[in-house]
């Protein structure tokens, strides 16, 4: 008989009202802090992603990084970091989008991406997309071919994935 799949969805903890009253937060530090739950996890993001076949994966600050940076050494390709504003030295491309109060900003370096590169783009968790869509406009802009998007979890009900345009792959679900 096969051996049961490891349960993922046991390693991540949900704290209820963090950041803000109301809000359950859904904490992947238990699954990082777990050698064999991570290394499944990047496993299956990795078998999920590789078809793609991306030059380089691209991580958003700061949760992305963990998820992306371990994953291209996995694929054998390079990494690169979208930041928020401010953070990266040299020239670079920004974009400015709007939040429900306010607007951010991200950032990549104007080199990190040639005209015509495969991205992949990894983050933690994707809610209402909003982060998400900004990156993939700003890795649009630097001339990168947006082939995927990967995440640990995707928070169904916010519908974050009607906003993107490229195949996203959650590895788990949430539908509250
Ligand atoms: O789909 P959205 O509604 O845009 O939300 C998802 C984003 O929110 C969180 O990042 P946060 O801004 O909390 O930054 P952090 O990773 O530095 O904690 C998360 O890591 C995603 O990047
Ligand atoms: N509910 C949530 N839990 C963890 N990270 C988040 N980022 C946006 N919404 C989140």
């Amino acid at each position: 008989m096969a051996p049961a799949k490891l349960d993922l969805k046991q390693h991540i903890r949900h704290v209820p009202d963090f950041p803000k009253p109301g809000i359950l937060f859904y904490d992947i530090s238990t699954l990082l802090a777990h050698a064999g739950a991570w290394h499944e996890a990047l496993d299956r993001l990795a078998a999920a992603l590789a078809p793609y076949q991306p030059d380089l994966l691209v991580g958003i600050e700061s949760r992305g990084f963990l998820v992306a940076a371990p994953l291209a050494d996995r694929l054998g390709t390079g990494f690169v970091m979208i930041r928020k504003r401010g953070k990266l030295p040299g020239e670079v491309i920004r974009h400015a989008y709007d939040l429900e109060y306010g607007e951010d900003v991200i950032e990549i370096q104007a080199e990190a991406v040639q005209p015509g590169q495969r991205v992949v783009v990894l983050d933690d968790l994707l809610a209402t997309g909003g982060t998400m869509a900004a990156a993939v406009t700003l890795l649009e802009k630097v001339g990168a071919e947006v082939a995927a998007i990967g995440c640990l979890i995707e928070l169904t009900f916010l519908k974050g994935r009607e906003r993107l345009r490229v195949p996203v792959h959650a590895l788990l679900a949430y539908d509250n």
